[in-house]
């Protein structure tokens, strides 16, 4: 059987918070065997913004990205938030490597055309977008790559792309190297019966009891496209996805999605 690789996604709401972002990390660097990091944006972006006299624009929870906005989710993400990221893990004693996906080429996506919402500089990607014989090779080198949520598009563009796809598609590209585990980890213990009552965590959740829980309204807001990704990851041959709060990666109350 082939080596296990962890392939975690950090979200927003941890980023912001240096103190739960350092806890998340010291949890991370605890895990044993290969593993890769994507890591979402957080609200630090969006302040800049502000502060510069830019509205952020969202629909439907992404971010509109003019030529303004990109650079500074450039400078944001794939600057500051990459970096502090990175030097936290090395003071961890994990050998990171921060990359955006025009580093080494290892992610390239396509802008996304314009239909009734005009989004900007927003990548689009699936696994064949990603590079995996780099990421491979880095693994083998006993680096662990931390992807930020920036792509390019091969013609000297760069994009603004959603960490939640990047995790997904690396998992997806990386399966036929390794047996992969996909692991999601945001504020909450997982997926809840009760949004509001981290007591509630749903331990097992089949394609069949999703449909359910989303038709009665107990999964909503961004945990839809969340899922609707990760379901599609394990169909397409991703061993294990996993819901989990980031700073309980290493205990046992989580979410676990099945098959069937
Ligand atoms: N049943 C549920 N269980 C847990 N969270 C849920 C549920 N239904 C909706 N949610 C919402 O889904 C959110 C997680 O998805 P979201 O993509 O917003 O977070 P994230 O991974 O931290 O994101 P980002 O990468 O955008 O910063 C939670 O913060 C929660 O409010």
């Amino acid at each position: 059987m082939s080596e296990v690789l962890k392939i975690f996604k950090i979200g927003g709401g941890i980023i912001d918070d240096l103190a739960q972002l350092s806890e998340f990390l010291t949890e991370l660097a605890r895990v044993p065997g290969p593993k890769v990091l994507v890591h979402g944006g957080g609200k630090g972006a969006s302040q800049m913004l502000q502060d510069l006299g830019i509205e952020p624009r969202m629909v439907q929870g992404r971010r509109i990205t003019d030529a303004a906005t990109l650079d500074i989710v450039t400078m944001f993400y794939a600057g500051k938030t990459n970096k502090q990221v990175v030097a936290l893990l090395q003071q961890r004693g994990v050998n990171a490597l921060g990359l955006s996906g025009a580093d080494g080429n290892v992610i390239r996506a396509a802008k996304r055309p314009v239909k009734d919402i005009d989004y900007g500089f927003v990548g689009d990607l699936d696994a064949r977008s990603v590079n995996a014989a780099l990421l491979v090779q880095l693994l083998g080198a006993g680096l662990t790559p931390v992807l930020c949520a920036i792509t390019h598009d091969g013609q000297g563009q760069l994009l603004n792309t959603n960490a939640d796809t990047i995790a997904s598609s690396v998992a997806v590209a990386l399966a036929h190297s390794y047996e992969v585990e996909l692991h999601f980890c945001f504020e909450k213990n997982g997926v809840l019966t009760d949004v509001n009552d981290d007591s509630s965590v749903i331990p097992r959740i089949t394609p069949g009891l999703y449909q359910e829980l989303k038709a009665s309204g107990a999964i909503a807001a961004g945990m839809v496209p969340k899922l609707d990704n990760a379901f599609a990851a394990l169909e397409a041959g991703v061993e294990k996805v996993v819901i989990e709060n980031a700073l309980r990666i290493n205990d046992p109350v989580k979410t676990v999605l099945c098959r069937s």
